[in-house]
């Protein structure tokens, strides 16, 4: 980690706005040429989110994510002052609205080459994204995607959380994250799925070789999360329904909830894998997810698309023996 201590960020102004989710705002650096800020980008907090900056650096360093380390952009923590806050939040789209309380932003490693306008965007659901450059000999395809919960759903169940979620969230397209957790039948069908409606709606481009390609490479990623999402707790769907208090969110809870929120971003160009997007989840939290339980208790038991209910050349993750990762 640089020691950062003494350098407070001040131009506002070379940082322009990216993107943003439901708890922060990202910027890129777009100045001179800088080794410190050149290819960087800030995230800023939300006013939507009870944590602040410190404590999402200090979960993103922490010795549980360990394994995860490898696929994390380098992150380090910068002070701000309110006037840099005030003057960021000025040139912001008028729906962000920054936490201007904040006294720290993090510096992260900008996983875009590009700046993120010079990419054609495309969405096939609020969980899949592609981003597309394209200028002369150059060509760069990123899939970000959000693989949610990776584990092993009940028994009895139809419908997995994912696709539960997807449907709620009324998403026109979804693509069932457990398969993933077959290799190879499962990620082939996966990234077969993306293909389709990548041509379905109208795009011809070919992803499905690569995609698989770089998932390959790259498998202990799925591996990984998977451990750390299940580990100490089989039956997460039980756990959050019996929740009564924010003292009943356990470390173990709160951990695996966290990691079952990240996003993945594949470079199809580069064959880089990072995840991002790694945030802490508060302890008031576990009202809305024991009520998200209670709702989706019946979609649970509905046969869907999921993976988990297809026969035939698809997977049934529930009992598939090619499922790579143990409890
Ligand atoms: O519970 P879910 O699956 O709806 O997840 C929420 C996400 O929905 P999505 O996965 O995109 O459909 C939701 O994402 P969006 O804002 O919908 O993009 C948030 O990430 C939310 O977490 P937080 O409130 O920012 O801490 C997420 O809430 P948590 O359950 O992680 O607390
Ligand atoms: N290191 C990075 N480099 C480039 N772009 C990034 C980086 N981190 C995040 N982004 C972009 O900014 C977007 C929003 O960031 P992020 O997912 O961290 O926000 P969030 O508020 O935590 O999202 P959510 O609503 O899922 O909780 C991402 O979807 C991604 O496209």
């Amino acid at each position: 980690m640089c020691d950062y201590n003494t350098l407070k960020l001040k131009d506002y102004n070379l940082w322009k706005y990216t993107a943003k989710g439901s708890a922060n705002a990202v910027y890129r650096y777009n100045g001179p040429h800088n080794p410190l800020f050149t290819h960087k980008v800030i995230r800023v907090r939300l006013t939507s989110c009870e944590l602040l900056t410190k404590e999402v650096f200090e979960f993103m360093n922490s010795s549980k994510l360990e394994k995860l380390r490898e696929y994390i952009p380098r992150t380090d923590i910068l002070s701000v002052d309110r006037q840099f806050m005030d003057n960021l939040q000025r040139q912001s789209p008028a729906s962000v609205k920054l936490n201007r309380l904040e006294t720290d932003v993090l510096l992260l490693d900008d996983i875009f080459t590009h700046k993120i306008s010079a990419y054609h965007e495309i969405c096939l659901s609020k969980y899949y994204k592609f981003y597309i450059f394209k200028k002369e000999d150059q060509k760069e395809f990123i899939l970000e995607f959000k693989p949610k919960w990776l584990y092993k759903p009940p028994a009895f169940f139809k419908t997995c959380r994912n696709c539960a979620q997807s449907i709620l969230k009324k998403q026109k397209f979804s693509n069932c994250t457990l398969l993933l957790l077959s290799m190879p039948e499962g990620v082939r069908i996966w990234c077969r799925n993306l293909q389709n409606e990548l041509e379905r709606q109208g795009y011809n481009i070919a992803v499905y070789d690569s995609l698989f390609q770089v998932i390959s490479e790259h498998y202990d990623l799925i591996e990984i999360l998977y451990k750390l999402e299940n580990k100490n707790c089989n039956d997460m769907h039980n756990t959050l329904r019996q929740l009564s208090s924010p003292k009943g969110v356990t470390d173990v809870i709160r951990n695996s909830m966290s990691l079952r929120d990240v996003s993945i971003t594949i470079n199809l160009s580069s064959h880089e894998v990072h995840v991002l997007d790694i945030d802490p989840k508060p302890t008031s939290k576990w009202k809305k997810w024991k009520e998200q339980e209670i709702k989706n208790s019946p979609l649970y038991l509905c046969e869907s698309n999921c993976s988990l209910n297809s026969e035939g050349d698809t997977v049934n993750v529930a009992t598939n023996p090619h499922c790579p990762v143990k409890f």
